[in-house]
Parts: structure tokens; C-alpha cells; sequence
């Protein structure tokens, strides 16, 4: 029997934020070509440590030194699919945690192909939108493009199913994100519509929930955690700007800045 999704602690998220901000994670991420700096940046302002090592021999290398690795097969090519399975294969001899953004995995072969391959070397999480989970689950899924089409709960029970399949966290973000170990779910509320609007959200979430599983605790509530963070910080800059290009900016600020009472 599934338990209903638990609001998540805001006091948490603040806890865990600290803790990311005294360690600043390594972060060793594998992204699409569309995301990299963004993805860095947002890193950065979080207060973790990006790095984007791409060779197969130095990525594998790498995956051993940073403390969490991203995968995201946004633009895969099969040089990139090489360099991901010798980094994954590293990360988990050296005991590494490594995170999977399954981007618009469903309709395209090579990299739904690659996913489903990907998911039985042991993710600590997987994050995607409601699409990609729904497919990667073997479910059928809405997805156009990059973009979801369908609902993040209607996304949860492949969200639990694929969690309880790969032992993975699963957290499956829109209106509201559910982070769920296939029993236990938590509900992240906040953000705002016009995240969509700004190329690579979700991928730079992913990259956070990188930095956040590389923390000790509870795997659980340091991914939620992850998705509160950027959620809270999102929501605050839309309220300070009025469209995507002011958006970007604020948002970043807003990360930086970001504090317990926010979060709380
Ligand atoms: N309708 C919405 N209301 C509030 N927040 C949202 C909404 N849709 C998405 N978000 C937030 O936007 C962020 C990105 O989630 P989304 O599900 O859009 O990822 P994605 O589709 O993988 O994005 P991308 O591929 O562009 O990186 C998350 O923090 C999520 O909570
Ligand atoms: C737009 C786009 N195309 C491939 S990856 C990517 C970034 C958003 O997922
Ligand atoms: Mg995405």
C-alpha cells in the first residue's frame, strides 16, 4: 500500500541547505550542450562546486574525485553515451553517488534505449519531468520534445514504480514536485509557471539534486530538499520580474540569497 504524499519540511530544506553551503559539493556534470553554464551557474549560486569533465578517460577519472556526478541525455551522441557509462561505471566503484535526467526519454530511440540501460547501474536519484518519468517507467507518457504534456501526479505512480524498480529517489517536478522512494513520497509546493519558460530549469534542478544526495542524511528529504530550494528561489524572482530574460538574473540572486526564513 502507497502512503499519501507528505508536505515537505521547510525547516529541512533550510538544515540541508547549510550543511551544502559549508561543504560545497563537487559536482562532476555530464549535461546537454543547451545547459552548461547555466547549469554551473546555478551551481554556484546554491553554493556548490560545478565542473563539466566530458573526455571518457578524464570523466571517468573524475567521477572517483567529484562527490556526485549528473547525467542528462539532452543532446546525447554516442561519443557522450561513452563518456556517461565510463563516469557511472567509476562513480560507483569509488562508492560515488550519480543522479539521471532522463530528458525527453519516450519517443526517441538512442536515448530511451541508453536510460533504460542507465537505471540498472544503481542511480541515487532520477529526475525528470512528468513525461519523462511516465516513460521511463514503461508508462505511456505525453511528452513534446523537452516538454512535458502531462501532470506531475498523474506522473506518481511510475514515479513510485520506478523507484521501487531501480532503488532510486524519484522526483517528478511541474505545479508540484513528488520526491518519493516508491512508499514514502513527499510533496515540494511552490515555483511558478514561468520556470517553463527559461531553457533548463529542471536541468539545472537535476544538477542540485547532484549536490544534495552528496550530503549525509536522509536521501529522501536531501533530494526534496534540492527541489524546495530551487522552487523557493523561483518563485521569489517571479514575483520580481516580468518575463523569462529578467527572470534568469533575479532567479540566480535569488538562490544566493536564499535563507531559512525564505525556505521555512
Ligand atoms: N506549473 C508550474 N508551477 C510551478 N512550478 C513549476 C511549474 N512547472 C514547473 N515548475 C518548476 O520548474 C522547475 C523545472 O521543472 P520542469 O518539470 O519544468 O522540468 P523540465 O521539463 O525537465 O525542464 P527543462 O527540461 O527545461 O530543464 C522545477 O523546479 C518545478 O518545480
Ligand atoms: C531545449 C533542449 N534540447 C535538448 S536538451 C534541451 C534543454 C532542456 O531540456
Ligand atoms: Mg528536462
Amino acid at each position: 500500500m502507497n502512503i499519501q504524499p507528505v508536505d515537505f519540511s521547510g525547516v529541512y530544506a533550510a538544515n540541508a541547505l547549510q550543511n551544502l553551503r559549508n561543504t560545497a559539493p563537487l559536482v562532476h556534470c555530464l549535461t546537454n550542450d543547451v545547459v552548461q553554464s547555466f547549469t554551473a551557474n546555478v551551481l554556484l549560486a546554491v553554493g556548490a562546486s560545478p565542473a563539466m569533465v566530458v573526455d571518457p578517460t578524464e570523466a571517468a577519472q573524475f567521477a572517483t574525485i567529484a562527490d556526485a556526478l549528473l547525467v542528462n541525455v539532452g543532446t546525447l551522441t554516442l561519443p557522450h553515451a561513452d563518456a556517461i557509462r565510463a563516469a557511472v561505471q567509476a562513480a560507483n566503484r569509488a562508492g560515488k553517488p550519480w543522479v539521471l535526467d532522463p530528458v525527453a526519454v519516450g519517443g526517441l530511440t538512442l536515448r530511451t534505449e541508453f536510460c533504460l540501460e542507465l537505471i540498472k547501474l544503481r542511480p541515487a536519484a532520477i529526475r525528470g519531468n512528468a513525461s519523462e518519468i511516465l516513460a521511463l517507467s514503461g508508462m505511456s507518457a505525453s511528452g513534446r520534445g523537452v516538454d512535458s504534456g502531462d501532470n506531475a501526479l498523474s506522473a506518481l505512480p511510475a514515479a513510485r514504480l520506478l523507484a521501487k524498480q531501480t532503488g532510486a529517489i524519484v522526483a517528478v517536478t511541474g505545479d508540484v514536485d513528488y520526491v518519493t522512494e516508491g512508499e514514502r513520497c513527499l510533496a515540494v509546493s511552490g515555483g511558478d509557471a514561468l520556470m517553463t519558460r527559461v531553457v533548463g530549469t529542471g536541468c539545472a534542478l537535476s544538477a542540485v539534486v547532484a549536490a544534495f544526495v552528496a550530503l549525509p542524511g536522509d536521501r529522501l528529504e536531501n533530494v526534496a530538499a534540492a527541489c524546495r530550494v530551487m522552487s523557493c528561489a523561483g518563485e521569489l524572482a517571479c514575483q520580481q520580474t516580468r518575463g523569462p530574460g529578467s527572470f534568469i538574473p533575479a532567479f540566480l540572486d535569488n538562490l544566493y540569497l536564499l535563507d531559512q526564513e525564505a525556505l521555512a
